[in-house]
């Protein structure tokens, strides 16, 4: 799916504002809370009751970031070998981020992380991809097995450049789940900036044989694939 460019209409029908997209996958175990995490984020409640994801749930929220509007789009993506095994193209396709989730009472779905890291690589997603590694399930950390197992997490994710998360999707305060995708989302934000910065000094110090608008919209397009 391409990330898109949108808007919507003032009264007098003309455009008043767009709205940068970015597509984040949310990948981990069967069972680990992709579902519950994504849903609490978009609606801040917790599920009552959730089924296993067959293929990929797709959920939006529009944030506010430094005075711009961005649309998360989050791909919650099935654990479950058989009910993803005809979507896997499409999850890794103009990817923007990506959570990884474990569950801290299952130590299997932590283990299982670098075979989700490497499934991404096979996709040429690279680590300049901002990414964040979730430990959910936190309300039931209770043994010192689970604080050995959090620390290892906290390692992993230094290890590969990723931002580290406890949460719990269930909790009274979705803070923290809330920073996973506010966090990412502003990283994205900044490397876009970044990329158009660095895109107006190249051509500061170029002939200015292509026109700067025109580069810049390609190097945003690469970043968002929508420029406003
Ligand atoms: N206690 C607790 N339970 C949770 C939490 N997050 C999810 N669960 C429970 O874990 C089970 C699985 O949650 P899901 O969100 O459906 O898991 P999933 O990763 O989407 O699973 P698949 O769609 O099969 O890949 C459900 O029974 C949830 O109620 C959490 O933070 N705390
Ligand atoms: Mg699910």
């Amino acid at each position: 799916m391409d990330s898109s460019l949108e808007s919507s209409s003032s009264s007098n029908g003309m455009p008043v504002r767009c709205c940068r997209t970015c597509k984040i996958i949310v990948i981990g175990d069967a069972g680990v809370g992709k579902t519950c995490l994504t849903h609490r984020f978009c609606t801040g409640q917790f599920p009552s009751r959730t089924e296993a994801t067959i293929g990929v749930d797709f959920r939006e929220k529009v944030l506010d970031i430094e005075g711009e509007k961005v649309k998360v789009q989050l791909w919650d993506t099935a654990g479950q070998e058989r009910f993803r095994k005809s979507m896997v193209q499409h999850y890794y396709r103009n990817v923007h981020g990506i959570v990884f989730v474990f569950d801290v009472t299952n130590p299997i779905s932590f283990r299982n992380l670098p075979l989700w890291m490497d499934e991404c690589r096979q996709h040429a997603l690279g680590p300049d991809i901002p990414r964040a590694l979730v430990c959910n399930k936190a309300d039931l950390v209770t043994s010192t097995i689970t604080s050995v197992l959090i620390e290892q997490a906290r390692h992993l994710a230094e290890v590969h450049g990723m931002s580290f998360y406890l949460t719990s999707a269930k909790g009274r305060k979705g803070d923290q789940v809330d920073s996973i995708f506010v966090t990412l989302a502003k990283s994205l934000k900044s490397q876009r900036s970044q990329s158009v910065n660095e895109c107006v000094l190249q051509c500061r110090s170029e002939s200015f044989a292509i026109p700067a608008k025109i580069i810049i919209a390609q190097e945003s397009k690469k970043k968002w694939a929508c420029i406003c």
